[in-house]
């Protein structure tokens, strides 16, 4: 018996597949274009989401696939008309900033502090909630036929559900469900206050379920059987539950085009001091787990910039020795604010910069500034959860493209002064949905059966002659300077 699971990234579709002892047997991979049309506005073709995921799990599939698991970017959300499945406009993805106005507004109306309570997100336009305001004002008749019942509205896991079961179920798992804004963490429902505050009507929104549920069963018509579509989560979730952070107080970052670092917080959804973000672990039978999240919106996303836009490097596995050619002391930052700065910070207006440039400056320079900067980020996230009341962290796991970086790996170690730990498969993502998806269909029987599946790892310890302090404190410094500039251009 093998288990098909679909991880559908900002970037990229993959879908792997892995045996019972969750080794990968094969795996299969599309590109996903971006589309930026407006400065700060980030959109997807939903076809190609659609077409990415249908073509990676035909590649992989084999007869002995009991059950298919999904993973997908998280907030990212899609509009379609339910009686023709056809979308009413692009993908608006996560990064994508065009209701900050919006989400101003509602702040200075004073509503973060109940969206807080009842969310554990902020007031950002990270999330799904203005996106979907924003297509309903937008598309003529959209909202009018919302009302109707006529529409469907998801985040990309419902969309997927809704195309491989040829468009009979709308569901989401409450994962996804719990970064809508719109999705109550503590009743685990849909939320009427807050669809009132977003004006978004109910008849748009999929039912909800636990993450290891048969959400739906593919239609022969589309991959030539019906197989049980048996887990579903977001995509950092996923990754939560591939790297096997089941106990409170471990922890996880993740490190694709973002990077997002979760903290198993146990079973009360504990708000955050620090302007973290409280979310839904997961729910699997009767184990649950709420996660304290530091989300930082740019990671691999500024490497793949210098490789695809700026032509500095010609693959991102070369960031890895032009960074080690460069001296510890070399004085240039890279503040990567493309799309604002989210945890802590969460500031939409400030921009990407480069300072401490001189002459003798080269591309090798740059390229390590922008992998120290994903680092130093991280610090400030662990740093920001230490000071909550929650169980501090032994070693941070990480995951995702840019992790197999080893230099990003272990100058981590080095600025966090923790242990990094990294799996030797970097497809924790994939392994998180597929562990769902095998526990609906019986393949493995429960969290702790997961824990003792054999797990290769290597580990990074942070260096003695670190110089941590002196690099944060330069590092804390030039982000200021970003968050000055960043008023001075609101002025
Ligand atoms: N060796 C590397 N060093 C640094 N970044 C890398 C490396 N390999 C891949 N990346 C970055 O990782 C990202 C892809 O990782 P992935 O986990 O597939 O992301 P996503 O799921 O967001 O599409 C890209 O942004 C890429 O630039
Ligand atoms: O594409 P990733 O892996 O960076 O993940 C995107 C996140 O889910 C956004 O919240």
């Amino acid at each position: 018996m093998s288990i098909v699971a679909i991880d559908q990234g900002t970037t990229s579709t993959r879908a792997i597949r892995f045996d019972a002892a969750a080794a990968i047997e094969a795996s299969a991979s599309r590109d996903l274009p971006q589309h930026y049309p407006r400065p700060g506005w980030v959109e997807q073709d939903p076809e190609h989401i659609w077409q990415g995921a249908l073509a990676t799990l035909r590649d992989v599939l084999t007869h002995d696939v009991a059950a298919i698991g999904i993973a997908n970017q998280r907030e990212t959300i899609l509009l379609w008309d339910r009686a023709t499945g056809k979308t009413l406009h692009n993908a608006i993805v996560w990064q994508d900033r065009r209701t900050a106005d919006r989400c101003a507004a509602l702040l200075a109306e004073g509503m973060e502090p109940m969206v807080r309570a009842r969310t554990g997100l902020l007031l950002d336009p990270y999330f799904s909630a203005t996106k979907l305001g924003w297509l309903l004002d937008t598309i003529p008749d959209a909202r009018a036929r919302a009302e109707r019942g006529e529409l469907a509205a998801g985040t990309v896991d419902s969309f997927l559900l809704w195309r491989l079961t040829g468009g009979r179920i709308h569901a989401t798992d409450l994962t996804n469900a719990s970064r809508t804004l719109l999705y109550n963490i503590v009743t685990e429902q849909w939320d009427d206050d807050l669809l009132r505050l977003f004006a978004i009507p109910r008849a748009l929104l999929p039912d909800v379920h636990a993450n290891a549920h048969i959400f739906g069963t593919t239609d022969p018509a589309i991959v030539g059987r019906a197989i049980p579509i048996a887990g579903m989560a977001g995509d950092q979730q996923a990754a939560l539950i591939g790297q096997r952070c089941f106990a409170p107080g471990q922890i996880k970052s993740t490190y694709g085009t973002g990077c997002f670092l979760l903290s198993n917080i146990g079973t009360m959804p504990t708000l955050s001091d620090k302007r973290l973000l409280t979310t839904i672990g997961y729910r699997i039978g009767q184990e649950r787990a709420y996660a304290m999240e530091g989300s930082i919106f740019i990671a691999g996303a500024a490497i793949k910039w210098l490789r695809d836009t700026m032509g500095i490097i010609d693959s991102a596995e070369d960031s890895a020795h032009l960074a080690a050619s460069v001296p510890a002391d070399h004085g240039v930052h890279l503040i990567p604010a493309f799309v604002g700065l989210g945890a802590p910070r969460w500031r939409t207006d400030v921009r990407a910069s480069i300072t401490g440039l001189t002459l003798d400056t080269g591309p090798a320079h740059i390229v390590r500034a922008a992998l120290e900067a994903v680092a130093f980020q991280t610090c400030d996230l662990v740093e920001a959860m230490a000071g909550e009341d929650i169980a501090p962290p032994a070693m941070l796991r990480i995951d995702g493209g840019m992790a197999t970086n080893d230099w990003f790996a272990q100058f981590l170690a080095d600025m966090m002064g923790l242990p990094v730990e990294r799996p030797a498969s970097h497809e924790s993502t994939a392994l998180g949905a597929a562990f769902l998806a095998g526990i609906t269909v019986g393949l493995w029987p429960d969290l702790a059966a997961l824990d003792q599946l054999s797990r290769e790892t290597r580990s990074f310890t942070p260096a003695a002659d670190a110089d941590r302090a002196v690099s944060l404190r330069r590092w804390r410094k030039v982000v200021q300077q970003a968050l000055a500039a960043g008023v001075e251009e609101r002025i």
